[in-house]
């Protein structure tokens, strides 16, 4: 799968949120933050900014729904225009049956993992998913510093999706920038979401480029991708 460049809003301007969405032309994904100030400790935005978002940009939406009770909430946002959405593990009452239920409503169904929790335990659940996110910050809040102790998650992830023959997307998020985004590609990570090191750029367009070709590099030298 070729690399994804996925900017997250959270580091843009809220009040000019469609002017934004242009900025980062080229993107992959719009990675939308969603926070209820529960399942973490910051509060952002929901439905209603997700369907003006999802009618103000041809940029397909990423939401990250960092909320409790995934369960009520994940339908409605596939219904707001999302094309992706991911709920946490940490929140979601029945994940198997929020996956498919995304997935019947015609999104793309994505599970995130926060740091202290491991991949193992969900190894079953990996067919019913179209990508994993593994944070690699506590979630919560923009321009943290990359947590290197989550390497080895993303390798061992990896690894998980190579043996069962999956075609699961492995997306990081946080503290991914020009200093770390090699080091999660070599790792096994093909999507990556990036806020500060886009948005707080002078031309976050270019930034999004740039972050591409670094990534793309450092998957060509990959050991997992030279296995494919
Ligand atoms: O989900 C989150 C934070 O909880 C992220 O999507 C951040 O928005 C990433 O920001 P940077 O770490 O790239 O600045």
């Amino acid at each position: 799968m070729a690399v994804q460049i996925n900017p997250s809003i959270l580091s843009a301007d809220f009040a000019r949120l469609a002017d934004e969405a242009q900025a980062v032309k080229g993107a992959d994904w719009l990675h939308v933050d969603v926070m209820d100030n529960h399942f973490v400790p910051n509060l952002t935005l929901g439905v209603p900014v997700v369907e003006s978002l999802s009618r103000a940009t041809d940029i397909p939406l990423d939401c990250h729904l960092m909320i409790e009770d995934p369960d009520r909430w994940a339908p409605q946002f596939v219904e707001a225009g999302a094309g992706s959405v991911t709920f946490h593990a940490e929140a979601a009452a029945a994940p198997v049956r929020l996956a498919r239920e995304i997935r019947a409503k015609g999104a793309r169904a994505s599970m995130a993992l926060k740091p202290a929790t491991p991949i193992e335990p969900f190894e079953d659940l990996l067919p019913e998913l179209d990508m994993l996110l593994i944070m690699t910050v506590e979630p919560g809040f923009g321009g943290q510093a990359f947590l290197d102790i989550m390497l080895p998650k993303i390798r061992r992830t990896r690894e998980l999706i190579s043996r069962h023959g999956l075609e699961l997307w492995l997306q990081v998020d946080g503290g991914v920038s020009a200093e770390t985004v090699e080091r999660c590609a070599e790792a096994g990570a093909d999507v990556f979401v990036a806020g500060s090191a886009v948005y707080g750029t002078e031309d976050p367009a270019a930034a999004v480029r740039s972050l591409r070709a670094q990534a793309e590099r450092a998957t060509a030298g990959a050991s997992w991708a030279c296995a494919h």
